[in-house]
């Protein structure tokens, strides 16, 4: 069956540990909804490890970026936005999806 959404390998066990609790996307995974379970996988291998559900998907841009996100990425907050910046170089406007481990 195919995965729903990916998250790069490195934060796996933090997902499974129930340590990382949002994930922060652009506009092309934004469609998500609350209530949604999703399977998710690894971004390098698409191998399936844990189905999340979808508690909430909230717009926010890298300057509205708090400790509190950090925290529930279980970062800091220096450490999540060069993460983002990263990922998205040239992206302003994201979504902070809020999930829980089913
Ligand atoms: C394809 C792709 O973009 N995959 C992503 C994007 C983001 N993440 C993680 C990295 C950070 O912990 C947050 C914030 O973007 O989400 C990811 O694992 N995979």
């Amino acid at each position: 069956m195919q995965n729903d959404i990916t998250f790069y390998q490195r934060f796996k066990s933090d997902i499974l540990a129930g340590l990382k609790v949002i994930t922060i996307r652009d506009n092309k995974e934004s469609h998500f909804k609350a209530g949604d379970k999703l399977r998710v996988g690894t971004f390098e291998t698409d191998e399936y490890f844990c189905t999340i559900k979808i508690i909430s998907v909230t717009p926010v841009t890298l300057e509205q970026l708090t400790e509190e996100h950090a925290k529930q990425e279980n970062m800091t907050l220096s450490e999540l936005k060069k993460v983002i910046s990263d990922i998205y170089p040239n992206e302003k406007y994201f979504f902070v999806i809020h999930f829980s481990l089913l």
